[in-house]
């Protein structure tokens, strides 16, 4: 089998939702596709009243193909402090015209006010390895997981885009969505994300260095985060660029020349250059003045995070088969 869903930037393309229908007969909820994690979690007729704010919510109740996995329950907090619980059902998931039949959806109870104050995210469809899954007593597969199998290739692309929809296919390749070639490099899951290493970057016209960025390819991050010394270097070349404390993040004025960021995908020479304009990221004033940087220390995470600013550079491919990632421009 093959699929191929749209996903819609919202505002500042913070994050990308991607319709998924949930139950019989469908419940069409908007999700954050994540590679960064691994629960499939949805608003429900279960979450907390008080932190609901006009999501759409599935109801079990309402679906003939709903099951409860009695006594499971799930708890999961994310990189941005944000959090989320509640119980666990079965039930039948489509996405982008490929259906599993007995997804785990793990209905939330409770939800952190990161979620809440969303009314377009609807909930998140974790894309990351098994081994993070927070389903107790027995963790849960993905969806991707339990498709797998069935795609004609065992592998989804992400095709995301700058204020424009973008598209995740799943089991093909689709030729006209890149240019050149895909560069495949090895992902190393120990950690449930899609990690890898990229052997160096560039700013702007600069030399490659030789510094290494290992780090996750995380659809679910809105940002580019990196270690400090190529943060650094590249504010260092933006005029008027400076950390404000107050934000507890690096801004540049919106009008500024910013210089492309380059990585390097493989020992071959094939790169990927984020653009400048996509690290003038949002305007934090009204006056559009000044703008909140695309790329961000990675401090404290342990690794860097190819998040949206650097995905929607690229078309990547996510190869649960042989766990590599590729790389092309597009
Ligand atoms: C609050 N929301 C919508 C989030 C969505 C995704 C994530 C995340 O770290 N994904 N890898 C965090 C927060």
């Amino acid at each position: 089998s093959t699929g191929s869903a749209q996903t819609n930037p919202e505002k500042n393309d913070v994050e990308y939702l991607t319709p998924v229908s949930i139950g019989t007969p469908g419940q069409v909820l908007n999700l954050d596709l994540d590679t960064g994690s691994s629960d499939l979690w949805v608003f429900s007729s279960l979450t907390t009243s008080s932190q609901v704010n006009g999501q759409t919510l599935y109801d079990p109740t309402k679906s003939t193909t709903a099951n409860q996995l009695q006594g499971y329950t799930w708890q999961i907090s994310y990189g941005d402090g944000s959090s989320s619980s509640g119980d666990v059902y079965t039930d039948t998931v489509t996405v982008g015209g490929v259906t599993f039949s007995a997804q785990a959806v793990q209905v939330a109870k409770t939800v952190s006010s990161e979620f809440t104050s969303d009314p377009a995210n609807h909930g998140l469809l974790g894309m990351g390895f098994g081994s993070i899954n927070t389903v107790e007593p027995v963790a849960q597969k993905t969806f991707f997981d339990n498709i797998m199998p069935d795609l004609d290739l065992p592998l989804f692309t992400a095709d995301l885009k700058r204020s424009a929809p973008g598209r995740y296919n799943f089991g093909y390749i689709d030729p006209s969505a890149y240019k050149g070639e895909i560069t495949y490099v090895p992902v190393d899951n120990d950690s449930g994300f899609w990690a890898w290493t990229s052997p160096a970057y560039a700013i702007g016209s600069r030399n490659f260095g030789n510094t290494t960025l290992k780090g996750i390819a995380d659809t679910g991050a809105s940002l580019f985060l990196l270690p400090s010394a190529a943060v650094s270097e590249y504010y260092g070349a933006v005029f008027g660029a400076k950390y404000d404390r107050s934000q507890g993040a690096f801004t540049v004025p919106c009008d500024a020349s910013a210089p492309d960021f380059t990585f390097v995908v493989g020992d071959h020479g094939a790169t990927i250059t984020v653009p400048g304009n996509y690290i003038k990221y949002a305007p934090i004033d009204d006056a559009g003045k000044t703008c909140f940087g695309g790329i961000q220390l990675d401090t404290g995470i342990g690794f860097s995070i190819f998040g949206d600013v650097a995905l929607k550079s690229a078309f990547v491919v996510f190869n649960g088969g042989n766990r590599t990632i590729g790389w092309a421009t597009k």
